[in-house]
């Protein structure tokens, strides 16, 4: 039996879409430092006080539209993924998320006990950011030194401009891209502008100048706004896309406080305007279809864009349980199994 295995992890989702539930995933999701990241104290009255007795039955609502008789999407791929890549790698795949089930303390518990003595984490992820990549590694690795100190583990770090990564992202996409557009938008999930100059060790890059994120500098290693253009930029270079007909945006933005611009819903409304009618939207941030890429932009991205005088408005899925990210996954699998058995010799 091995003693190796590997870690996916995603966001999570709530149980279900009742309201209850969705107060309680929102309760953990929001509470978590690293995504609303004031004072404990103000953190606990904006999101008790403010945010959990009215945003509920909105969520929920939204949930409602996207969900299927299996459950969320975001959930539903993450299991797909689990089972296609188990069929082909010789070593348990265990799957967990940030919030609600399957839990981060059960999975690690369920390893345990199972005898694994290296594990290869793998946040879903392909950019760094408190929120998202940050925030599960924490986890994860508070849980590894609670349950099993002892145990090896080795983290995926973010792959937002690795050829691989670009090759499977271009390649997921080709069939859309061959079809006639004016413009392809990359709407990735925004942050809070605060949360790009905290994640800057130096405190004194990011976002200081206008074009910050086009210096070389070694905050990029931890900027959102670098990565996600870095991955935009090696997407179009590989798929011959010429400047005229892209666009970064930034979506999902929560509060009244600054986040990445420019908006994706402001983008959107504009875009008719300055002449695009056929749009090609794609979502970088996510691996997987979730409620973001499908309530926010397939639905209500599309009613937007569509009533402000688009035309047509197509979608190029998340790499999801395509095979192109299956061998992917198995890849950096089969690459880490490798180089800790020749370390082993
Ligand atoms: C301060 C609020 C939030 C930050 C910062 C944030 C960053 C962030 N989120 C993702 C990925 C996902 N977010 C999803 C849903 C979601 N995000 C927020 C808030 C912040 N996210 C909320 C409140 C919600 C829940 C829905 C809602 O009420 O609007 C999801 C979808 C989950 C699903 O079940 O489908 C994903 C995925 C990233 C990658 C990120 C930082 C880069
Ligand atoms: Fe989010
Ligand atoms: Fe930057």
């Amino acid at each position: 039996m091995s003693d190796q295995a590997v870690l996916l992890l995603n966001l999570g989702s709530p149980k279900s879409t009742e309201v209850a539930d969705v107060r309680s995933y929102l309760k953990e999701f929001l509470l978590d430092e690293r995504v609303i990241d004031a004072p404990t104290p103000i953190r606990n009255l904006v999101v008790r006080g403010l945010i959990l007795p009215t945003r509920p039955p909105k969520s929920a609502a939204a949930y409602k539209r996207v969900w299927t008789d299996e459950g969320s999407p975001l959930l539903v791929t993450s299991f797909n993924q689990q089972k296609l890549l188990q069929e082909v790698v010789d070593m348990p795949i265990a799957l967990a998320m940030r919030y609600g089930e399957p839990s981060i303390a059960n999975v690690i518990g369920d390893l345990v006990s199972k005898g694994i003595k290296k594990l290869f984490v793998m946040p879903l992820y392909p950019h760094y950011a408190m929120s998202s990549y940050e925030t599960v590694v924490v986890r994860v690795m508070e849980e590894v030194q609670q349950q099993a100190p002892n145990m090896e583990t080795t983290l995926l770090q973010p792959f937002y401009k690795d050829e691989d990564y670009i090759e499977a992202l271009v390649g997921r996409s080709q069939p859309w891209l061959e079809k006639d557009y004016d413009m392809l938008l990359f709407s990735f999930h925004g942050i809070p502008e605060r949360h790009l100059r905290k994640s800057d060790p130096s405190h004194a890059h990011c976002l200081t100048t206008k074009d910050c994120c086009n210096h070389c500098h070694p905050a990029h290693a931890t900027c959102y706004r670098h990565q996600c253009f870095e991955t935009v930029k090696a997407f179009v270079a590989k798929a011959g896309i010429p400047e005229s007909k892209y666009k970064v945006s930034f979506q999902s933005r929560l509060g009244r406080d600054p986040w990445l611009k420019p908006y994706t819903d402001f983008v959107l409304k504009d875009f008719p305007k300055e002449g695009v009618k056929k749009l090609l939207v794609m979502c970088p941030a996510f691996i997987s279809d979730c409620l973001e890429t499908v309530e926010e932009i397939s639905m209500e991205g599309k009613e937007d864009f569509l009533e402000a005088g688009g035309e047509t408005f197509e979608q190029i899925p998340c790499l999801n349980d395509h095979e192109i990210w299956i061998s992917w996954m198995a890849n950096r699998i089969n690459a880490w199994a490798r180089e800790t058995a020749q370390q082993a010799s």
